[in-house]
């Protein structure tokens, strides 16, 4: 895809999706439905010039944690869900390719015929190109999430900002699903973040974000536009940063 002169705030994002919204209205798996509309909020954004990386998480499919709770060896369950961000990703590409966006997985574990093993310059040249990349199988090793993944991944391809696109609306003073009565906030920096263990991401990722330097914005994944106007310097939903 040709590369255009950029309208947009940011010339370069890493946009992070949680699995579990992949679900849709279903209790595991993949929406289609779900996938099909992410593909053409990506593509409104490739549309205006933003170079776009993207980490989708594995929540909707296998969790560690949850695998080790059942009695599963955890480094084992973290490998399962690695590999579920592994088919997200090649869900997501479908869809991509489908609208005609140009995208490329890659994995952090080779996974030779299947997808691209990851590679730091590959995917900035990609990236240059305007073609999406899909960086899959979280950071490669066990005992980290996809969060810290997208803001390693953020960081090493020099991205402007790491977009988490996520279920709720913002970071708010407790977790607004369980607390109705937690409040919203615009803008917070990461020691905040820390200092209060806000958990809308863990605190590995927030810290890596926090020692490089690179903003997280939080936003609601499932308002229309929401994307859309955070990548033209819109006030949407919550940014973490340096204050
Ligand atoms: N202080 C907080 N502000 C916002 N969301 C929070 C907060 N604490 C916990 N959360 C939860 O974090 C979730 C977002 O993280 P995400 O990674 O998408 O979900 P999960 O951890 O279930 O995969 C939200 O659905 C919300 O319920
Ligand atoms: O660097 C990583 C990233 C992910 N995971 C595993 O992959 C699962 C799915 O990722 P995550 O829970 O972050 O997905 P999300 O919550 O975003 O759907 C995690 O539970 C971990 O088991 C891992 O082991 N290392």
């Amino acid at each position: 895809m040709p590369v255009k002169d950029s309208q947009a705030k940011y010339k370069r994002i890493l946009l992070k999706l949680s699995g579990e919204a992949l679900m849709g209205d279903g209790d595991f798996g993949i929406d289609p439905k779900v996938l099909d509309n992410m593909a053409l909020v990506v593509g409104q954004l490739v549309g205006i010039g933003v170079q776009v990386g993207l980490v989708i998480g594995g929540g909707n499919i296998y969790r560690g944690a949850a695998l080790s709770e059942a009695g599963l060896d955890r480094v084992t369950g973290d490998h399962m869900g690695m590999l579920a961000t592994v088919m997200n990703g090649l869900a997501m590409r479908d869809a991509l390719e489908r609208s005609n966006i140009s995208s490329h997985v890659m994995s952090a574990i080779p996974m030779s015929g299947v997808v691209e093993h990851y590679d730091r310059r590959k995917a900035m040249r990609y990236l240059s190109m305007g073609d999406v990349v899909i960086f899959s199988a979280g950071t490669g090793n066990p005992f980290f999430t996809t969060d810290s993944a997208a803001c390693l991944r953020g960081i090493e391809i020099d991205a402007d900002v790491v977009v988490k696109a996520t279920k709720v609306d913002g970071v708010y003073t407790d977790d607004p699903v369980k607390n109705p009565d937690a409040v919203k906030f615009d803008r917070l920096s990461f020691d905040e973040v820390l200092e209060r263990k806000l958990g809308v991401m863990d605190l590995t990722a927030i810290c890596l974000c926090d020692e490089h330097n690179m903003p997280i914005r939080v936003l609601d994944m499932n308002k229309p536009g929401a994307l859309l106007n955070a990548v033209t310097g819109g006030n949407e939903g919550t940014i973490i940063e340096r204050m």
